[in-house]
């Protein structure tokens, strides 16, 4: 799991030991050059000889890249040290020039940002040092400029598939870094070394997809264990460790009753495809409710399923259910009632989350999963003005506000899923491709968190399991739908952004549940 703390709590954690004396940075600059290097060896195969370029800001984040270029000044490297505030760090910069670093004081330079373009031009690596944690809101001038304007350079190129190399410190400034915002012009990395711990940015949407591969460096901030991280990212073992896989003493109704509603006349496919994905996660059986139309062609598609009511431990309701459809958005309040009434947990899918439009407060252990569409409607209606493209920009603020109006935990889908519950780490999942953003693949998606939830249902009724761990099941889901994905379109386990690597294949949502057995025998391996 990747675990990431505020900026705030990463500052408590640090002030008492900067006051006794420990010499942080300078464990920070060594980690740093150590990766510079490395990505240096990798992709050029040299360190010495190579021209590093640090850009340097006003605060301690310039600190760390001039000390980490005194590192590779001593391994070989020519290094340029483009400062653009008046008030770099002092003893950094005295030990850059000691080392041989040729320092450039540009601010005042007619054309800032060209100025910094030319010399970036004539480097192999960029060591991002302009903001760190200390950044608030959009980067301010002369910084915003030169970002503007290294970010176009470095866009050109990349399409060469060529250097620069850009190694962001602690995360690429410009980014909002506790939530994961991209308020302004961005210095995208290709590997960001983040000290100490990760930032919520690096892993929260659409920020993350700026920072490229994250390096964590170990600090020693043994403190940071103890406190609760403001994101997190579950990996293969965290999947794995919640996943339910039976043992001898199972049968059906210890594995997991999932109640199905979903379908209609006029989207008959999503209750299929909802089936589908519960039944490739492994339950003991799927109950599907619904009318004579979708019944039949659930049934042909998947004899397995029990078309009578009975019990259940969990219920997924709303997929392809038309809101329009009074008496069977009756059905699905009826549904969520008689959960919240056993303390069970539901999944509220498309059509169902209409009925939070009301003011209606969650009793019951529930997931939400929304797009942003469907997020910026309910906020909406609940009276929050929300358009879609404010969601999109700020994925993770929304859906916790959704969380703490509703009471339930809130999935957000996107190539990166956000899962927020009214309080509690945020949970962030990149783990699928691009082809998943097929139609019928979020139906998918709440088959496979309920036959999860079905598995949990009874400790969850029963408390054994409080409401705040519904976020790292429906993270859970979210990656094993998304590791499905890829395996599905042909794509490795891991998701990269290596530019020559496969692009795929085309997948549909049917793909998605059929390779969700194999995707968890990675995933359980
Ligand atoms: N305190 C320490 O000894 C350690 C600090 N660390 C590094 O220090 C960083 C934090 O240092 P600071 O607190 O000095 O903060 P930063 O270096 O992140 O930024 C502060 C500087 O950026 C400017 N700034 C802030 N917002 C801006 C905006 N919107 N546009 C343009 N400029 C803006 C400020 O005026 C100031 O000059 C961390 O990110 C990390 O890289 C690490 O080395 C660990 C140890
Ligand atoms: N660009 C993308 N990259 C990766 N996954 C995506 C992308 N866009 C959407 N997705 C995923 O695809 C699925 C689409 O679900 P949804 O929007 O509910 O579609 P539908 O309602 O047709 O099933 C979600 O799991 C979402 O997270
Ligand atoms: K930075």
């Amino acid at each position: 799991m990747i675990r990431a703390h505020s900026a705030a709590t990463v500052r408590e954690v640090e002030e008492p030991r900067l006051a006794a004396g420990e010499p942080l940075m300078a464990h920070a600059a060594f980690a740093l050059a150590t990766h510079v290097a490395r990505e240096l060896r990798d992709r050029t195969g040299r360190v010495a000889g190579s021209v590093v370029l640090l850009l340097v800001g006003g605060g301690n984040n310039g600190g760390d890249a001039l000390y980490a270029g005194t590192h590779l000044a001593r391994r070989g490297c020519q290094v340029h040290a483009a400062v653009v505030s008046d008030r770099a760090h002092e003893a950094g910069l005295a030990a850059a020039r000691a080392s041989g670093v040729r320092v450039h004081e540009l601010l005042a330079a007619p054309d800032l940002p060209g100025a910094v373009v030319d010399l970036a031009g004539r480097c192999h690596v960029w060591v991002d040092g302009l903001t760190g944690i200390g950044a608030r809101g959009p980067l301010r001038e002369p910084v915003a400029g030169i970002v503007a304007a290294l970010a176009e350079e470095r866009a050109a190129w990349s399409s060469l598939l060529a250097e620069p190399i850009v190694v962001a410190v602690d995360v690429p400034s410009g980014i909002g870094v506790d939530d994961g915002t991209v308020p302004g012009p961005v210095l995208p990395a290709d590997v960001t070394v983040s000290m100490g711990t990760a930032k919520p940015g690096l892993l929260l949407p659409p920020a993350a997809a700026l920072a490229g591969r994250l390096e964590v460096v170990d600090l020693g901030l043994t403190e940071l264990a103890d406190r609760e991280p403001a994101a997190c990212s579950l990996g293969r073992s965290d999947v794995a460790a919640l996943w339910p896989v039976p043992g001898p003493e199972d049968h059906k109704y210890t594995r997991g009753v999932l109640g199905l509603v979903a379908g209609s006349r006029t989207y008959p496919g999503a209750a299929v495809l909802c089936a589908a994905g519960a039944l490739r996660t492994g339950l003991g059986m799927v109950r599907y409710l619904g009318p004579e139309v979708p019944t039949s062609l659930v049934r042909a598609a998947h004899p397995e399923i029990v078309t009578v009511p009975g019990r259940v431990q969990a219920w997924v309701l709303g997929p392809g259910v038309d809101p329009r459809d009074a008496a069977r958005t009756a059905e699905l309040a009826d549904h969520l009632d008689e959960a919240a009434g056993q303390g069970l947990p539901a999944v509220l899918d498309a059509g169902a989350l209409t009925l939070l439009h009301d003011d209606v407060d969650l009793a019951g252990p529930t997931v939400l999963t929304p797009h942003a569409g469907e997020l910026a409607e309910l906020l909406t209606a609940r009276g929050e003005h929300t358009p879609r493209r404010d969601v999109e920009a700020a994925p993770a603020r929304h859906a916790r506000l959704a969380a703490e109006i509703t009471g339930g935990t809130v999935l957000l889908k996107g190539a990166r899923t956000v899962v927020a519950a009214p309080e509690g780490p945020l949970h962030a999942q990149g783990d699928a491709t691009g082809w998943l953003a097929t139609a019928g693949a979020g139906d998918v998606l709440a088959g496979v968190l309920g036959a999860l939830l079905a598995a949990y249902g009874d400790a969850i009724a029963e408390a054994v399991h409080p409401a705040a761990s519904l976020a790292p099941l429906a993270a859970a889901a979210a990656s094993a739908h998304g590791h499905a994905a890829r395996l599905a379109a042909g794509l490795p386990f891991d998701a990269d952004d290596d530019p020559a690597g496969p692009i795929g294949v085309p997948i549909t949502a049917s793909d998605v549940a059929d390779a969700l057995p194999g995707a968890l025998s990675t995933i359980l391996d």
